[in-house]
């Protein structure tokens, strides 16, 4: 025999239950059936809620059972279209008396003002009487030969309503002599419900019809239990959560408890144990693509590619942390602890206890902290008052996440693995148990951060090859609207070459700001960008952490102080930061240390090679040859692209402005040139550099030697062009002074022994700087073991379009953390 089980969408309309009858004929051809329904999907709640209305003293209980009548009676109509009239007769008389019972059943409920446990399981077995009925008569219209079991006579459980437990040995007696005495191709039973010894109607739980499928496969000792359902499988996460969750092929008993204890709602948790018992394979597949393989349970499934097999989450938890030092090596707590709870019949879901044994933190369904609260005080009132242990204290608004996997056993660094691809995500653990069977890692976490956690540990269990990066883009102008076009055609060579799904989730100016979680198109951009909605930067900062997105970096494309205000809070939420903006590099000591150190303590980056020379390897440089135990004594550079592209191009045969005009409109300067002109921005690159090299230096500590007439840096930026015409002799003099001595100009900044400075030099022919074309930058390292040839880095040190490469190259840095 085989038992097969059809859910409540399986059976929810007369179409679907047409296809759960194919499914049936089919099997039936190979071996007699079971078929076990649930009630038509819907069904059981508007009894709950009927009932509980009745309670209330509401009447608008029978507007609820007129609409469940209206819609047993409309696939009854559907089903039963081409059988004889005294056929359908019978059965509409049969779902009538149904429903009379019910409609008596919810008066008495109204009457009394009461809704037992009793009632409450009378009521809910409408559902399943009547879809099983329904379903029967469906099967004998299309030929086959069915017989309807009624659950209550092969099922026996004890008085316990609501929850009540199986009695094996009874039911499998009930069992074989149905079987004796009713044998048949197709039995039609519904599932959920049982009676007790009285005859007395129980019911085996919320999502029991699986359970009372494997209870009848074990008591028949059947060839297979099949789940029918409306996913084809168990997934390696819940797919509402992760988009590319997966079915699990192949999977043991232990395995599938584990996953199904965890909320994989395929398969209600106590389904497993009668099978496992005998051995029986149990199959879960799905009604609406029965051609998909769906998943095997059975005893020893093949050796999984991954070493975890699933990742599970149980949300609504509480955590309940008992603390003291007067429990510490007293026998006898934890006992107390769990008989209170038990007395309250209160589950334990997760228990923790650290060696210490000064506290035990156990996890238990939210709804029953108040309880849970009252019963541990009064249990403890006597240390608590005596101040040996504290009242009970819980933590609400948590969620377990749970790897689950046979082959974890041994493994070592799963945990590592698990810890640190979480806490790069910024999601705090509050508690952690696993089992010695190795089977189970669990975690407890705030509820708001599961989609992100089971996202991230499903990327680093199952997606080796791809790692999903979510990008939030502030200031699109001259350099950021470079970057968004390079992302946009390196998206597929970043998923190929590199794994990563590179989406930019926002992007946003001064005026606007454009969001789309699933990832912007960056083509239309500009247009959408231009009617998008504003947006301070207060809400931009929420908008990313309110996300929580996982692998979340936000990229700072402006040149703004406020823009640079946000990383600390972005940094302690493990948001990675890389930003071109040099506002913080170089803001007050104590700030950039503090930034450095969240993105230490937060495991998250801090980029910002573009700070100094573009997308030139500076910093990195600077950085490799410090990590290796290097010093760095002395630096010389020319640090400016537009400074140096000025006094590569201007030879007085045209205005000194003008020159500085056209390094603005070839996207060199910065977006206010008098930082650049003033010699601050090579000042603040210098700093920089000096900072990473490991010195303790302030922006007031360079100095910095303008050539600038101080009437050029009064006023605004057409103030400033205006005032550089007027003094185009001064330029020309400097100019000329340094040909005459057959020497040219450049802007260098120097840095030794602490010290720095930046200002406008003659270079000699055969000086290491002379020959810098264009817009190049060139640094010179002298360090311990560059003593007389020193480490250089040239090239391009300014543009639009390198500048965006040297931030996309910190994006991809931060996204391979
Ligand atoms: N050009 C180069 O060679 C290099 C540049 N950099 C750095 O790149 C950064 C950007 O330069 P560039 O692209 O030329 O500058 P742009 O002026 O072209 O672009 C700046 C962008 O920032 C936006 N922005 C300004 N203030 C805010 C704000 N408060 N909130 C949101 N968005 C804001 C602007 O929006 P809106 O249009 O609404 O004002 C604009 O989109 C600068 O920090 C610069 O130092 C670094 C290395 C080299
Ligand atoms: N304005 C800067 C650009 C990069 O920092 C420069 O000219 O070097």
């Amino acid at each position: 025999m085989q038992v097969l089980k059809f859910g409540g969408t399986s059976v929810a309309s007369a179409e679907n239950i047409q296809k759960s009858l194919a499914i049936v004929a089919q099997a039936a051809v190979e071996a007699p059936v079971v078929m076990v329904v649930s009630a038509l999907g819907g069904t059981t709640d508007a009894l709950i809620g009927a009932g509980r209305a009745a309670a209330a003293g509401d009447a608008s209980y029978s507007e609820t059972l007129q609409l469940l009548l209206a819609r047993h009676d409309e696939a009854a109509r559907k089903l039963l279209a081409n059988v004889s009239e005294e056929t359908l007769a019978s059965v509409y008389e049969s779902v009538y008396d149904r429903f009379e019972e019910l409609t008596e059943l919810c008066k008495g409920i109204f009457a009394l003002g009461e809704l037992s446990n009793r009632t409450l399981d009378r009521l809910m077995s409408y559902g399943e009487l009547l879809s099983s009925r329904l379903v029967a008569a469906a099967a004998q219209a299309q030929g086959m030969h069915v017989v309807w079991a009624d659950a209550r006579q092969l099922i026996r459980t004890n008085s316990r309503f609501g929850t009540a437990e199986v009695d094996m040995v009874t039911t499998q007696q009930q069992v074989a002599s149905f079987k004796e005495k009713m044998p048949a191709e197709i039995w039609v039973v519904p599932g959920f419900i049982a009676a007790d010894s009285n005859g007395a109607t129980t019911t085996l739980g919320r999502g029991g019809s699986d359970y009372t499928a494997a209870l009848l496969a074990a008591a028949l000792d059947a060839e297979k239990l099949e789940i029918w359902t409306d996913v084809s499988g168990m997934m390696t996460a819940d797919p509402r959560l992760v988009r590319s969750a997966r079915p699990i092929a192949r999977i043991s008993y232990q395995e599938a408890m584990e996953l199904s204890h965890f909320g994989a709602k395929v398969l209600y948790p106590p389904t497993i144990q009668p099978v496992m018992q005998r051995g029986i394979p149990l199959w879960i597949k799905n009604t609406f693509a029965p051609d998909d393989y769906g998943t095997l349970v059975e005893v020893a499934p093949p050796r999984a590619a991954t070493v975890v097999q699933g990742i599970s989450s149980i949300g609504n938890l509480t955590l309940l942390n008992l603390e003291g030092s007067g429990m510490v090596g007293i026998p006898g707590f934890s006992k107390r602890l769990f008989a209170a709870l038990a007395r309250e019949r209160i589950n334990v879901i997760l228990i923790t206890q650290s060696s210490s044994e000064h506290s035990i933190c156990v996890g238990v369904n939210a709804q029953d902290t108040a309880p849970a609260q009252v019963a541990v005080d009064e249990e403890f009132a006597t240390e608590i008052a005596a101040g040996r242990i504290e009242p009970l204290r819980p933590e609400k608004d948590l969620a377990i996440v749970a790897l689950v996997g046979e082959n974890m056993k041994d493994h070592p660094g799963i945990s590592g693995k698990l810890f640190g691809a979480l806490g790069q995500n910024g999601v705090n653990i509050r508690a952690i148990a696993q089992g010695a069977s190795e089977k189970n890692i669990s975690t407890v976490i705030r509820a708001q951060d599961v989609r992100k956690a089971i996202n991230v540990l499903h990327e680093a269990f199952f997606e080796a090859t791809k790692k999903q990066v979510n990008l939030f883009i502030l200031g699109p102008g001259n350099v950021g609207s470079k970057l968004i076009e390079q992302l946009a055609r390196q998206q597929p060579h970043l998923l190929e070459k590199l794994g990563l799904q590179v989406r930019v989730v926002a992007i946003a100016n001064s005026r606007h700001c454009l969001v789309d979680e699933n990832g912007l198109d960056l083509t239309a951009w500009p247009e959408e960008l231009a009617q998008a909605p504003a947006q301070t930067l207060e809400e931009f900062t929420q908008l990313i952490i309110g996300r929580n997105l996982r692998n979340s970096i936000f990229v700072d494309v402006t040149a703004n102080p406020a823009a640079a205000g946000i990383y600390a809070d972005l940094l302690a939420k493990s948001v990675a930061i890389v930003a071109c903006n040099k506002v913080a590099a170089s803001s007050d000591y104590a700030h950039y240390a503090k930034l450095k150190s969240l993105s230490k303590e937060f495991n998250t980056s801090y980029l910002f090679e573009t700070n100094v020379g573009a997308a030139l390897p500076i910093i990195g440089t600077l950085n490799d040859l410090t990590r290796s135990g290097d010093v760095v004594r002395r630096m010389e550079a020319v640090l400016s692209g537009t400074l140096n592209f000025v006094f590569n191009n201007y030879d007085g045969s045209r205005p000194f402005a003008e020159v500085v005009r056209q390094a603005q409109a070839e996207g060199y300067t910065e977006p206010d040139p008098r930082l650049d002109l003033s010699g601050s921005d090579v000042a603040r690159k210098i700093l920089i550099l000096a900072r990473e090299a490991g010195q303790v230096m302030e922006m007031s500590d360079i100095e910095i030697e303008t050539f600038l007439p101080p009437a050029c840096l009064e006023g605004d930026v057409e103030a400033f062009y205006t005032q550089m015409a007027a003094h185009e002799s001064h330029f020309k003099a400097l100019y000329d002074a340094a040909t005459a001595a057959g020497k040219r100009l450049k802007f260098v900044a120097r840095y030794a022994d602490g010290r720095a400075a930046v200002g406008l030099q003659q270079v000699a022919p055969g000086h290491d700087l002379y020959d810098l074309r264009g817009k190049d930058n060139v640094v010179l390292f002298y360090t311990d073991r560059y003593v007389d040839q020193p480490l250089v880095v040239k090239g391009a040190g300014a543009g639009a379009e390198v500048t965006a490469s040297g931030v996309f190259a910190d994006i991809i840095r931060a996204a391979r953390l």
